[in-house]
């Protein structure tokens, strides 16, 4: 019996065991972009073979020069002029130098360039310098001699440039060229076919009837297997028809090293791909894996190749072709990095989880002016929704374990594409969670920031707090060190004692600035409440005695719940009343420390 609801990494485990190592093949250099090197490259010879010049010039020995100054130059006798790919006749002997072109060999006694623009040529240039007496007066030296490009400088002999399982592109073929390759050792490209089943679909060039759709799960697979080096071609509709699946496959199988087919893999009566592959002769290797979306999924072995059967809804074919085809392709082609390593960000909405399941939601990672990854979850997470795949430049992992996340927590992406760049602006130095309180002047924001400290402290948390003073604060006394240091011009004093340490920054900071500055002071908490810095994009409650000012709870980024001590009709927030700190302390505490 076949595994069932295996893990996300039992399937990429037991997929990876089944995953040959790729044959090698010959191609010609201008046919190996987007390849994967099957050989290392070792330089077999030094990069440059010759020591050379950089720059347009004269080829000087540093000794006659080194006092040449703008006003007192120094006048040397031109003795030849080497363009590149020349080699020069003439020693540079005492008093002498040798116009030189970038690229060419330096001359025997040289070991110095000046370049053109520090030099003033005496008479007229000439290409023949035998039987002329022409001068050059150099204006400006380097610092030392060797300013010229040095035999394998670039590259060592016996150097190991490129490690084969490197994809190769332009940088690699540069190498490659560099070192006489005209022909290149590559992993053998794997071939596939793709198939989708279901007897609603109809192909990309018909017009479907009601109940019946056109078939988008081929092409996309497809194109998504080609994108990673794989010939792939689409295979078609079959329809939901054992005996047509079964020998369709059968001839498929013989001529490509593995096979993708979309829908018929759950539970409805028509669901009959999982059978089809057991009636063929092929091993199931699992059926389901305990993930959404992608949760019907079955992969079986037919003698030495693979058959993915994938789900028919398009996002969740798309995932599972993403996390497991792409790992599986990728080790066949001996590359590495099968599995894209998650990499953290700051989530930017929060998201319930309806299933037990690990999740996979589609998500757009972007990167702050500061420099921070941050995730916005796409709106629907529905495996049938296949339009938001458009945004979707990563997935958010979401282990069973969670319930839900929050905004302000840091999760773990998967990237699919490169970031975008974010109009966000909040740069979170660390990883501790952090809570504003914010509010207008006489809101009460300092009471309550305070009296929550004091809870959260008896609950035991350890608790950092940044305040946002709209004015300017005097931390300096006058006529004490750090004034002193500060009068003297110090930007920065820092003061420190066995039991306090006080940083005081003199320069001006943009608010987010102010913030992230702050921040990256902090460590070792548990928990930063942040008091004001409304206008920042971080998880806050608002807090508000004056009922004009309450539209501001609905106004400011990411507020989560408004503190007040007048009685509010229903509020799309959840409302608490400004002396509830029990109540405030627990939601904070559930909401950004995942406990309760
Ligand atoms: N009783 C249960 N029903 C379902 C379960 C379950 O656990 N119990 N799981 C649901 C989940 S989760 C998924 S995912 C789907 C997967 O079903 P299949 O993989 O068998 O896929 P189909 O039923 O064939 O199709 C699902 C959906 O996708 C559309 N589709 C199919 N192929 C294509 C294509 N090539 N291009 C575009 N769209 C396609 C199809 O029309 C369906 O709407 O099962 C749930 N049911
Ligand atoms: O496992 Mo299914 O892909 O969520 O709908």
């Amino acid at each position: 019996m076949y595994k069932q609801y295996v893990s996300v990494q039992e399937a990429l485990e037991i997929i990876l065991a089944h995953a040959d190592e790729p044959m090698i093949e010959v191609v010609k250099l201008e046919d190996c972009l987007g390849r994967v090197l099957a050989e290392d490259v070792v330089a077999d010879s030094p990069i440059p073979s010759f020591h050379k010049s950089p720059l347009d010039g004269y080829a000087v020995r540093f000794i006659d020069v080194k006092d040449a100054k703008p006003d007192q130059p120094v006048t040397l006798e031109v003795i030849e002029s080497v363009p590149a790919g020349h080699v020069p006749a003439l020693e540079v002997i005492v008093g002498k130098a040798t116009r030189i072109m970038t690229g060419a060999p330096l001359p025997q006694g040289a070991d110095t360039i000046i370049k053109f623009e520090d030099t003033n040529v005496q008479k007229d240039q000439t290409q023949h310098y035998e039987n002329s007496s022409q001068h050059v007066d150099i204006y400006h030296v380097p610092k030392s001699p060797g300013n010229y490009s040095h035999v394998g400088e670039d590259m060592e002999q016996g150097q190991l440039i490129v490690t084969k399982g490197r994809l190769i592109d332009a940088a690699v073929i540069a190498v490659l060229a560099s070192f006489g390759y005209h022909e290149v050792h590559v992993y053998r490209k794997p071939n596939a076919i793709v198939f989708a089943s279901g007897d609603e679909l109809v192909s990309v060039d018909q017009q479907p009837s009601y109940g019946k759709l056109r078939n988008s799960n081929s092409p996309s697979i497809t194109a998504q297997l080609i994108a990673w080096g794989v010939r792939a071609q689409m295979g078609g509709i079959v329809p939901d028809q054992k005996e047509q699946i079964a020998s369709t496959l059968l001839a498929a199988l013989d001529s490509h090293d593995f096979v993708v087919t979309t829908g018929g893999v759950s539970v409805g009566d028509y669901d009959v791909m999982k059978e089809v592959f057991q009636a063929i002769g092929a091993e199931i290797l699992f059926w389901r894996v305990a993930m959404r979306p992608g949760t019907p999924m079955v992969v079986a072995k037919w003698k030495d190749k693979m058959i993915f059967g994938l789900s028919g809804n398009p996002s969740a074919a798309y995932i599972s072709c993403e996390l497991f085809v792409r790992a599986f392709v990728r080790k066949i082609q001996s590359l590495s990095d099968v599995w894209r390593e998650p990499v953290r960000a700051m989530l930017t909405r929060s998201v319930g989880k309806v299933v037990g399941q690990d999740r996979f939601l589609r998500a757009t990672a972007s990167v702050s002016r500061e420099g921070s990854l941050l995730v916005e979850p796409l709106a629907t997470q529905k495996s049938g929704i296949l339009s938001n795949l458009i945004d979707a430049n990563c997935l958010i992992y979401v282990p069973a374990s969670k319930q839900k996340i929050h905004s302000g927590d840091s999760v773990d992406v998967i990237l699919l594409h490169p970031p975008t760049a974010s109009n966000h602006e909040l740069n979170r130095a660390k990883d501790i969670p952090l809570f504003g309180f914010a509010g207008f002047a006489n809101s009460g924001k300092t009471t309550l920031v305070c009296k929550v400290i004091a809870r959260l402290r008896e609950m035991g948390y350890r608790v950092a707090s940044v305040k946002h003073d709209g004015h300017s604060f005097q931390m300096d006394q006058e006529g004490k060190d750090t004034w002193k240091h500060r009068q003297a011009g110090s930007e920065a004093v820092t003061i420190t004692s066995d039991s306090q340490l006080a940083f005081i920054d003199y320069r001006k900071y943009e608010r987010e600035e102010q913030l992230k500055q702050a921040l990256s002071h902090i460590r070792d908490v548990d928990i930063i409440l942040i008091e004001g810095f409304k206008t920042l994009s971080i998880p806050k409650i608002y807090v508000v005695r004056n009922p004009d000012l309450l539209h501001h709870a609905y106004e400011l980024p990411m507020v989560e719940a408004i503190a007040t001590d007048f009685s509010l009709e229903q509020q799309k927030l959840p409302v608490y009343d400004i002396n509830d700190v029990e109540g405030l302390s627990r939601y904070i505490v559930n909401r950004v420390l995942g406990e309760s």
